[in-house]
């Protein structure tokens, strides 16, 4: 058994698998990581509930107190963190500096290239919204990185006079301020996906795989090949953990 682990700038996600391929989850959740020590008691209770655990493998964008927060809660198991490199799990990594590349977008394109062998379009709207580019062929081709809807939110609440934070919701024509936040924001994910998609639209099965605390708030509005998929990173880290499980 392997505790998987995708640390992003909101929520921690998990996920416990049988180490034998086809992976099995056999446990999964979340939890918002902005109390560490919750962090480190939840995870006490998942190794609690699966004493066989002798593995964890990560990756992690949130920085390097939760990154020690995951290492306390996981000690006595073997530790490993995802680093993007050049090509791993079938995908190669064309960004200029592959090692820069977010772990979790790496770890979300290997599950994503799995899932999915054909053009894709592997979006994760989460704290920010990532929308990144993949070949038939497994080529990581680059990729957006975008405020998510929340952040999006956030900032006009945050830099004008007027604008409150408050709960919108999406209309075609806005006639109200909060609609108008609301969809203005939901609008500016959709046109940023849906103008991405278009690189590879004419590609054969091409698809939109969508995941992300954010993602429901605006599937409905995508007109493009759309599969709804969480947890990209958790299939990628287990895809990668089954093929190098001697180590
Ligand atoms: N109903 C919702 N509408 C918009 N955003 C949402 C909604 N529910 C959750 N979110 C957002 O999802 C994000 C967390 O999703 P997650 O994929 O776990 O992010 P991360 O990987 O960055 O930790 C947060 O930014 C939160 O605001
Ligand atoms: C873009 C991200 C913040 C997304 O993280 P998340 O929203 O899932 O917390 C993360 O992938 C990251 O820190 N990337 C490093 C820079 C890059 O990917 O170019
Ligand atoms: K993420």
């Amino acid at each position: 058994m392997i505790l998987l682990i995708d640390a992003g700038n909101t929520r921690v996600k998990w996920r416990v698998v049988a180490a034998a391929e086809p992976l099995q989850a056999v446990d999964e959740g979340a939890l918002a990581h902005d109390r560490l020590a919750a962090l480190t008691t939840a995870l006490a209770a998942v190794r609690s509930r699966h004493p066989g655990l002798r593995r964890a493998f990560g990756c992690n964008v949130a920085g390097t107190e939760v990154a020690a927060a995951i290492a306390r809660a996981c000690a006595g198991l073997a530790l490993d963190w995802l680093r993007p490199s050049a090509a791993c799990g079938g995908v190669r990594n064309l960004y200029e500096a592959p090692a820069r590349l977010g772990a979790d977008r790496w770890a979300a394109l290997i599950g994503a290239h799995r899932l999915h062998p054909h053009a894709c379009l592997v979006v994760s709207a989460g704290t920010a919204t990532t929308v990144d580019l993949l070949t038939a062929d497994g080529d990581f081709l680059g990729g957006l990185i975008l405020p998510g809807v929340e952040l999006m939110q956030q900032a006009l609440a945050h830099g004008t006079a007027q604008l409150p934070l408050a709960e919108g919701r999406f209309t075609p024509m806005p006639r109200r301020t909060v609609d108008a936040i609301r969809s203005g924001c939901l609008q500016a994910q959709a046109g940023a996906v849906e103008r991405m998609f278009r690189q590879i639209a004419g590609e054969p099965q091409a698809l939109c795989l969508l995941g992300g605390g954010a993602a429901d708030s605006f599937a409905g509005l995508l007109e493009i090949p759309l599969r709804r998929v969480d947890n990209l990173a958790l299939s990628g880290l287990g895809a990668l953990a089954a093929a190098h499980d001697e180590h």
